[in-house]
C-alpha cells in the first residue's frame, strides 16, 4: 500500500517546501487541481525537477480532450494524470493511449459518479492504472466519506489498482486501511497539522504495515 500526499492549497514555493519536509515518507506527491489552476503545468515540472526521484501525479480531472491533456502532463513531468470517471469512455480511452507510450499512468476518480460499483467495472475494462474513489472537498463539507465506496469498488475492479481520496485524517486511516487499498491519498490530513513530517511518518508507518 502505498502513501500519497496531495497538494492543493498552496503555491509551488510552498509545495517545495512541504515535499522537503516529507519526501521520505510518501511515494507520490499530487500536484492538486488548485495549484495546476494557479500554476500551470509549471507547477507538475517545478516539483518533478526538485524532486526526480519521486512519483509525480498532475490531478487535471481532465473531463475532454485526453489524449491531448496526458500528453502536456507527461511533457511536464508527470507519472500519473487524473481522469474524470464521469468523462466519456472515448477520453478515458484516449488518456490510457497516450499515457501508455511513454510507461506513465492513469488514475480515474469517480468523484460525483452516481453507479460507483458499474462505472468502476466499466472503467476497469478500459485498461486505467488506478480507479480512485473521492469525496471532494464539497462533499467532505456536507459530511461525507467514500470509505462505503472503497469496499463497494474493491469487490469489482479486477486488474487496476485502487485509491482512496478525501478527508483522509490520522485517526481515519486504520479504517481506510483494513478496505485494503493500494494507493491511499492524503491532503489536509498532512499538510494541516502542526508537525506535518510527523503527521507524515506515522501515515508511512502504517500504510507500510499494510
Ligand atoms: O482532489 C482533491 C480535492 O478535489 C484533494 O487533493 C483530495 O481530496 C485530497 O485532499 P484532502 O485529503 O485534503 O481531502
Amino acid at each position: 500500500m502505498k502513501l500519497q500526499l496531495a497538494l492543493d492549497l498552496v503555491d509551488i514555493a510552498g509545495a517545495k517546501e512541504i515535499v522537503s519536509e516529507v519526501a521520505e515518507f510518501i511515494d507520490v506527491v499530487e500536484i492538486g487541481t488548485p495549484i495546476v489552476i494557479n500554476e500551470g503545468l509549471h507547477a507538475v515540472k517545478a516539483i518533478k525537477e526538485a524532486f526526480p526521484a519521486l512519483t509525480v501525479l498532475a490531478d487535471l480531472k481532465i473531463m475532454d480532450a485526453g489524449g491531448y491533456e496526458v500528453m502536456k502532463a507527461v511533457e511536464a513531468g508527470a507519472d500519473i494524470v487524473t481522469v474524470l470517471g464521469v468523462s466519456d469512455d472515448s477520453t478515458i480511452r484516449g488518456a490510457v493511449e497516450e499515457a501508455k507510450k511513454t510507461n506513465k499512468e492513469i488514475l480515474v476518480d469517480l468523484i460525483n459518479v452516481k453507479d460507483i460499483k458499474a462505472r468502476a467495472a466499466e472503467v476497469d475494462a478500459l485498461g486505467v492504472d488506478y480507479v480512485c474513489v473521492h469525496s471532494g472537498y464539497d462533499h467532505q463539507a456536507e459530511g461525507k466519506n467514500s470509505f462505503a465506496d472503497l469496499h463497494a469498488i474493491k469487490s469489482v475492479v479486477k486488474r487496476a489498482k485502487t485509491a482512496i481520496a478525501g478527508g483522509i485524517k490520522l485517526s481515519t486511516l486504520p479504517e481506510v486501511i483494513a478496505a485494503g487499498p493500494d494507493l491511499v491519498i492524503v491532503g489536509g490530513g498532512i499538510t494541516g497539522e502542526s508537525d506535518q513530517k510527523a503527521a507524515a511518518a506515522e501515515m508511512k508507518r502504517l500504510v507500510s504495515q499494510a
